[in-house]
């Protein structure tokens, strides 16, 4: 079983809805929203505004990524606009277990990324509290980087620690990832892909999303 994840910041966002419904009709798992701030990570993008704007038009859970300094700050509104998981990066706040209580009292899915040089052991103390871990093999800011081969290692590690410590948490990668990364992030552990362009940037997002889905029988 391997998830994808379609990341709307590559789609067109003069027709957001329907490139969503394109891919929930394609076989997407979650639609991957990915907010920054500017100050984080060198872009500004997607809110809270638009999570709400797209909450009546899809039934897939809402994968909020957040890209944001103090993202405690933010949890809230994300959660009432109807994220289903929240994921904030380890290198944002210095109370990353305190967020991670936070998001579950909304009863958000909560989960934690790491940028490619943050190392596991960054987050030891929580791995037993998430849902989710999201390992960033590009360096977050932008959709369309290549894949950093260190993230596999990375990957490996999560994997396991779930399979010895009885850990609940999915691991998810995100970018970078076409065909070819998909396979390896798959045998490396990988149970979440994330792609943006490799989805959004053709026009039969199915297709696309079949290409990835079909690494794991290759
Ligand atoms: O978090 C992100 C960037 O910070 C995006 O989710 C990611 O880059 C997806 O884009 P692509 O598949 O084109 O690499
Ligand atoms: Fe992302």
């Amino acid at each position: 079983m391997l998830k994808i994840a379609p990341s709307i910041l590559s789609a067109d966002f003069a027709k957001l809805g329907e490139e969503i419904v394109a891919v929930e009709k394609g076989g997407a798992d979650y639609i991957h929203v990915d907010a920054m701030d500017g100050h984080f990570v060198p872009n500004l993008t997607l809110g809270p505004n638009i999570v709400s704007a797209i909450r009546p038009i899809t039934k897939l859970p809402l994968d909020c990524h957040l890209m944001l300094s103090n993202p405690e700050e933010y949890i809230g509104a994300f959660a009432e606009a109807g994220a289903d998981i929240i994921t904030i990066h380890a290198e944002a706040t210095p109370h990353i277990h305190r967020a991670i209580q936070l998001i579950k009292s909304h009863q958000v899915k909560a989960g934690v990324v790491l940028n490619p040089a943050t190392p596991v052991e960054a987050i030891s103390y929580v791995l037993e509290d998430v849902d989710m871990v999201l390992v960033m093999s590009v360096n977050p800011g932008f959709g369309g980087q290549s894949f950093i081969e260190s993230s596999l290692k990375k990957i490996a590690v999560l994997k396991e620690l779930k399979e010895t410590h009885g850990y609940t948490y999915e691991i998810e990668v995100d970018g970078g990832i076409v065909p070819e990364t998909a396979k390896k992030c798959y045998e490396a552990g990988a149970d979440v892909l994330v792609a943006g362009s490799y989805i959004y940037n053709h026009a039969d997002r199915k297709a696309q999303i079949d290409q990835l889905k079909a690494v794991i029988s290759k």
